[in-house]
């Protein structure tokens, strides 16, 4: 079996090449209706190949939305098995939006089923909670490392209900979505030219000059287009670290489908902006 190059390295090298958007991947019952398509399997897999064909070959990286597939049973994740093979083959890197987070003996099980290399889901990053415990997502971390994977750990998410768990303070004065930060700080240690463990920071939450951002890995951005955030906010909100930034474009591209062109000039328009953005800063 090939070894894969570390997920860190292959990413900033997609980002390099293609600019740092990211597009999500999601099916939502309203935009297959939008699109003329029905709501189910078929109307699915139309939905997810043509967001696939029409940018999996431009922007660095794809991230299909699990509980949209899971919706349909076995064969809406059929589905996105394919999805993810053909965004693979296109030259994108896919991180798998599961969200998953257990106690570690469970958490292998998770971390095999999309980071281990021959899995029929293995995907280049997973999205992760670690809010049971960030020692819990162990096995997750140790068998990214051997695959070559990635993992995106949810630090600071853009909903507003968010705060009541990630901005709770600690007894030594340091808030939970710090302390997620900081053991991705100590994970990413040394690694050139980018680590592999990612954080998830809102693109939506305003001035977070009080966090430490300074990873040395990712940091996926969502919340631009629907949830509010533009592109030009990213610098404020970020500062030094949006060189490092991943921002996640679902709803305000695929709401330009079905029409392949009209969904490739949208991404296209959001990578522009969000690369004159960060050239700016
Ligand atoms: O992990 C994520 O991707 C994520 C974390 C977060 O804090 N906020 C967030 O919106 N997301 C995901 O990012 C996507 C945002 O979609 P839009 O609001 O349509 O652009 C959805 O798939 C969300 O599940």
């Amino acid at each position: 079996m090939t070894v894969l190059e570390p997920f860190g390295a292959r990413l900033r090298r997609a980002m390099d090449e293609r600019g740092p958007l990211c597009v999500g991947i999601d099916p939502h019952a309203s935009l297959l209706a939008e699109w003329g398509l029905s709501d189910d399997v078929a109307g699915l897999e139309r939905f997810s190949r043509t967001v696939v064909e029409a940018v999996a070959d431009r922007v660095a990286v794809l991230k299909p939305q699990s509980a949209f597939f899971e919706r349909f049973g076995s064969r809406g994740v059929a589905v996105l098995e394919k999805s993810v093979e053909e965004a693979r083959n296109a030259g994108a890197l896919v991180v798998m939006d599961a969200k998953r987070g257990d106690i570690g003996s469970t958490m292998a099980a998770y971390a095999e089923s999309f980071l281990r290399k021959d899995a029929p889901l293995f995907s280049d990053a997973l999205t992760v909670s670690p809010y049971l415990g960030y020692g819990s997502l162990k096995p997750a971390v140790d068998l990214a490392r051997e695959s070559g994977a990635g993992l995106f750990v949810l630090a600071l998410t853009s909903n507003p209900e968010g705060g009541e768990v990630q901005h709770a303070t600690r007894s030594d004065g340091r808030s939970v979505g710090a302390t997620m930060l900081a053991h991705l700080a100590a994970e990413n240690a040394g690694e050139e030219p980018l680590g592999s463990f990612g954080a998830v920071v809102g693109a939506t939450l305003g001035d977070l000059s009080s966090y430490d951002l300074a990873i040395n890995g990712p940091l996926l951005a969502p919340g631009i287009g629907a949830q509010g955030a533009t592109p030009a906010d990213l610098p404020r909100v970020f500062g030094a670290a949006v060189r490092n930034v991943v921002p996640n474009v679902s709803r305000g591209v695929l709401r330009h489908g079905p029409d392949v062109s009209a969904l490739r000039t949208a991404a296209d328009r959001f990578a522009e902006e969000i690369r004159s953005a960060v050239a700016g800063a």
